[in-house]
């Protein structure tokens, strides 16, 4: 394994100040182009998003899985459909989440966008579309994650706007496809693997939306990408930058283009580490398919099927907890 501390370091900065001029933006989305291309990963600074409040969301994550007990860990805990849940929101204990048939080794509390049906009259829930559960303690969690979200929201509209720039001439390809865009936000947590396990922190996969905004703390050696070669490319984090990869809904847009990139995580370190990815999405109901302007640099024979989005991520979500199937085994 390689490891590369320079993956490509995108400024977002044009994007987001009103004054900016069409030659500073065209300079960043001609870089952006050949990240995405080459790549499928980079470091992403002038994001705007200050460090401090970067930090009190790692922070605040890594007190609830340090302290929170088992009880209150459970009283926010996923369920299946038919136990009251959504199948999705909530807290996951070690080896729940299955990649490739087995286990990952870390906890997680995923969040996502607010339901879209009514929820007030109680389950059953749809797929991915019950309540969010938030902890009590650390008491500012809610409102501290409430704020983070809202600013990357900000964040995945500005780079978004700058991929298409880096696409065609135009800034608003995606634009009808983000009206309410819909997100995921997993806090993660990884005890480092056991000495003699032969297990994975989590397993090989890609993303599943437009783009994955991660927040890691200072550990290093634990994220994996797949490189071109089929090798694996060590990242560790670079302050105040997000990691940033794109997904599934991206590459078939793009028809291939830019391919969703393939990563995975292996912590054999000491220490406890905590990750925090923001998936920023298309709509729920997005009909996504290749784009003509990308068509055309690609010969023009069409590589990808119409996808909905929504259909899309319920169907990876169901495949990661083996709903209805032998995930029961791994319940308590
Ligand atoms: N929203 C995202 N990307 N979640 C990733 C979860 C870990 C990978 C997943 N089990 C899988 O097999 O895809
Ligand atoms: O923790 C990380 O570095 C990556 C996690 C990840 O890939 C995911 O949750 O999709
Ligand atoms: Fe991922």
């Amino acid at each position: 394994m390689s490891v590369i501390s320079s993956l490509p370091i995108i400024d977002l900065t044009p994007f987001l100040t009103p004054t900016s001029t069409l030659s500073e933006k065209q300079e960043i989305a001609k870089a952006l182009y050949t990240a995405c291309h080459d790549v499928g990963f980079f470091y992403l600074t002038g994001h705007g998003v200050p460090e401090e409040l970067q930090n009190e969301v790692l922070e605040a994550a890594r007190e609830f899985f340090m302290t929170a007990t088992q009880e209150e860990k459970q009283a926010l805990e996923r369920k299946e459909i038919d136990e009251g849940g959504d199948g999705a929101r909530g807290w996951q204990k070690l080896g729940e989440n299955i990649t490739m048939g087995s286990g990952d080794w870390h906890e997680a509390l995923d969040y996502y966008h607010p339901p879209l049906s009514d929820t007030s009259s109680g389950p059953p829930y749809d797929i991915v579309q019950g309540p969010n559960p938030w902890p009590e303690k650390p008491p500012h969690f809610r409102s501290l994650y409430e704020a983070y979200i809202a600013g990357l929201h900000t964040v995945g509209h500005a780079l978004l706007r700058a991929m298409s720039l880096a696409l065609s001439s135009t800034e608003d390809l995606f634009t009808p496809h983000l009206t309410s865009p819909f997100w995921c936000l997993r806090a993660i947590g990884y005890p480092p693997l056991p000495a003699t396990s032969p297990g994975i922190s989590c397993g090989a996969h890609t993303d599943y939306g437009c783009t994955t905004f991660l927040l890691a703390d200072e550990t290093r050696g634990a994220l994996e990408v797949r490189d071109k070669q089929g090798g694996w490319i060590g990242v560790d984090p670079l302050k105040g930058a997000y990691v940033v990869n794109i997904g599934d809904m991206l590459e078939v847009w793009t028809n291939g283009l830019w391919k969703s990139t393939v990563h995975r995580v292996v912590h054999r370190g000491t220490g406890f580490r905590v990750s925090v990815p923001f998936f920023f999405e298309p709509d729920w109901d997005a009909r996504v398919e290749p784009l003509q302007c990308c068509l055309e640099k690609t010969g023009g024979v069409r590589k990808y099927e119409a996808k909905v989005y929504g259909e899309h991520l319920a169907g990876r979500v169901k495949g990661n907890f083996y709903q209805g199937g032998p995930g029961k085994v791994l319940k308590d």
